[in-house]
């Protein structure tokens, strides 16, 4: 089957904290171990500029062991913003932007800022991502966690409730309709969010959902364990929900309400988890699951009857070609294709753990999960870079993927807003009240 492609990880932070295997390339080690042949990362603009950003992480790429896209964050507004956007899009091969709802005082944007985006976007082809929680409302509820003592990890998930990642979920997609331009919506965590775009596609607009692994097969109880080394590994953005979330997550994946699965890895070592260990509020936030993910959603999703090998094909690969429309190019076996490629044996089984990944990190939030399905062949590019455990690859034999605009979710949008115009039916032509 198509090698899968991560739409969502944070790869970057690979390259700090603790070394335990081959300094450079972990996150992209553990990638095509799991079967993951390309994916696309996000890059936060060093002092708000775009090409400086860029610059410093395609630097850092340079080593990559696998193929790789970039998303970019944009956290403030500017003319010089506006027009960088443009140069990444036309120069730089980047179709996607990522616009955070919460982080306040560091990455958060406004409404005002977000429509700004959206606006600029829409007219680049370009495809806007939300991280949506209610960044003001996370820190008034963080407040009343740390005014109640409550200072751990539990805390980080009892101040930011699932009806703030609704509430943001129904924002961004109400704003998106307003500008009307489509909307992804990253690592979507809670019912609410996930009803709040069933209930935007239902009325045909045109809003992607990504649940992440995490999300989908772990609960928050974690959270709550004595440990903190073990409570922190767990905390993340939005965080993990209560049971019971997972499985409406998955059965939203398996009738489509949401369409490609995520990992937003961003792994921290338990050194950096524990700058949070009197303040729930300073352990950094971000889990694994680049190296799981196609295992974990193979034994949840197909050999549970949830949905079929060809479903798993599409949400763990196709469908992210498409959607950053690098389709057939990558997310397909076809004459013309890159041969981007795994063998995934049915029968093979799993243990999952900090020991035996191939990340940088001492943490895995899977620790000790057993399950079947196993990739035992990773092909990229038409290269063998793992077999039956062993990895083989070189530093740097990854290519910058370039995305081009105007992927097929804005197909027919100009028709659209014609017939917004049309229906206006103003101004209306008043004749001048004689004096
Ligand atoms: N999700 C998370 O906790 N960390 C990564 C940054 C983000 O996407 O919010
Ligand atoms: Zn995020």
């Amino acid at each position: 089957m198509p090698g899968g492609i991560d739409p969502h990880t944070h790869l970057e932070m690979e390259f700090m904290g603790t070394v335990t295997i081959d300094d450079f390339f972990s996150g992209h080690a553990a990638a095509l171990a799991g079967g993951t042949t390309m994916h696309i990362d996000f890059v936060i603009p060093v002092n708000g500029n775009l090409t400086a950003g860029l610059e410093s992480y395609k630097h850092k790429a340079e080593k990559s062991a696998m193929d790789y896209g970039f998303h970019m964050a944009i956290t403030k507004w500017n003319d010089e913003v506006s027009k960088e956007m443009e140069v990444m899009v036309k120069e730089h091969g980047i179709n996607s932007f990522k616009f955070f709802m919460a982080y306040k005082g560091s990455l958060m944007v406004t409404d005002d800022l977000l429509l700004q985006g959206l606006q600029k976007c829409k007219s680049l082809g370009a495809l806007a991502m939300v991280h949506a929680e209610n960044g003001d409302a996370v820190a008034e509820g963080q407040q009343r966690m740390i005014d109640l003592g409550i200072t751990g990890p539990e805390g980080h998930a009892l101040s930011r409730p699932p009806v703030l990642e609704g509430e943001a979920t129904s924002r961004a997609i109400r704003l998106a309709k307003f500008i009307n331009t489509p909307l992804y919506v990253v690592h979507v965590m809670s019912i609410d969010a996930m009803e709040e775009i069933a209930k935007a596609k239902r009325e045909g607009q045109r809003v992607i959902g990504e649940p992440v692994v995490s999300g989908l097969v772990l609960d928050d109880s974690w959270l709550w364990d004595p440990d903190f080394a073990t409570a922190s590994k767990y905390v993340m953005s939005p965080p993990i929900r209560e049971a019971g979330h997972n499985k409406a997550l998955q059965a939203a994946l398996s009738s489509g309400i949401l369409q490609l699965v995520g990992t937003d890895h961003c792994t921290f070592n338990s050194t950096q988890k524990a700058f949070g260990s009197d303040d729930f509020r300073k352990i950094p936030n971000g889990v694994n699951g680049i190296e799981e993910r196609m295992h974990i959603i193979w034994d949840s999703m197909v050999e549970t009857g949830k949905i079929t090998v060809t479903d798993y094909v599409r949400v763990t690969s196709t469908e992210c070609a498409k959607i950053f429309n690098i389709y057939p190019q990558k997310g397909a076996i076809m004459e013309g294709s890159d041969a981007d490629i795994i063998i995934l044996n049915p029968k093979g089984s799993f243990v999952m753990g900090a020991h035996t990944h191939h990340s940088r990190s001492n943490t895995n939030v899977y620790e000790g999960r057993k399950g079947k399905g196993m990739v035992e062949v990773t092909i990229s590019r038409g290269r063998v870079v793992w077999e039956d455990g062993t990895l083989n690859v070189a530093a740097g034999s990854g290519r910058y993927i370039r995305t081009p605009p105007f992927g097929y979710l804005f197909d027919g949008i100009e028709k659209s807003d014609a017939a917004y115009r049309a229906s206006l039916r103003a101004p209306v032509q008043r004749s001048k009240a004689a004096a």
